[in-house]
């Protein structure tokens, strides 16, 4: 291989984007029918798992490249929430409801609570094809991601493939902002000899020791 090539390579590799997303939401919403249908394009009805999953997946995101680790958590009732290490893991979250269950819709607002404020987030409807079993009308969730100040989308995990591409990557893109302005802040900040709060917490968010355990 000449040094050229390794060099490019090693460009490729330096600017790949790491983007670490945990998909919650309560028992059954779909966030593991939501996740494998971005990771393989396909539907798998069923599945059967006790314990949260995490994958990793590279693809490119308006042109860049993006390594993106989703964890796809597993709460045992509607009453359990995300492991503090998860929420503290993420860089963004993508909040999953059913819209035929409204429950599912309140464990989302329960769950918001606890959630770091500043972390991007993405709020999604799924079962969109059960329209005859609504329990949540489409208005609501728009009034709750205009509230948390995020995108929002009605999807159906069992029918669409691009649609539901979009929801991970509009997570992304709020991210890769988010970086972008936390960066700048830093920059600032060293030239101007300042602190930020903001970026130290952010900077431990990005630690490898708040990994969740695998
Ligand atoms: N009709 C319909 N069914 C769906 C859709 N997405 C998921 N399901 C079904 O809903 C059930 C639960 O889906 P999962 O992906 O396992 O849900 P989950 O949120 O990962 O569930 P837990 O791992 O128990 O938290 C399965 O029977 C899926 O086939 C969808 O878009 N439409």
């Amino acid at each position: 291989m000449t040094s050229n090539a390794i060099r490019g390579i090693r460009r490729k590799k330096s600017s790949l984007s790491e983007v670490k997303v945990a998909v919650l939401g309560a028992p059954a919403v779909g966030k593991s029918a939501l996740t494998v249908r971005f990771l393989t394009k396909r539907y798998i009805g069923e599945y059967d798992h006790q314990s949260e999953n995490r994958y990793k997946y590279e693809v490119l995101v308006d042109g860049e490249p993006i390594l993106f680790e989703i964890l796809d958590t597993c709460p045992k009732s509607e009453e359990d929430t995300p492991a503090c290490e998860s929420l503290q893991w993420a860089d963004g979250f993508l909040l999953v409801y059913s819209i035929t269950d409204r429950r599912s819709f309140n464990y989302v607002r329960r769950v918001k609570q606890q959630l770091p404020g500043d972390t991007p987030l993405a709020l999604v409807g799924n079962k969109g094809d059960m329209v005859h079993l609504r329990q949540v009308s489409t208005e609501e969730g728009e009034i709750l991601a205009k509230d948390y100040d995020c995108w929002f989308s009605e999807l159906t995990a069992a029918e669409q493939v691009s649609q539901v591409a979009e929801a991970f990557h509009e997570l992304c893109r709020e991210v890769l902002n988010a970086r972008r302005v936390r960066n700048k802040q830093s920059l600032l900040d060293r030239m101007l000899g300042t602190k930020s709060p903001n970026i130290r917490s952010y900077a431990r968010g990005k630690s490898d020791s708040a990994l969740p355990r695998e």
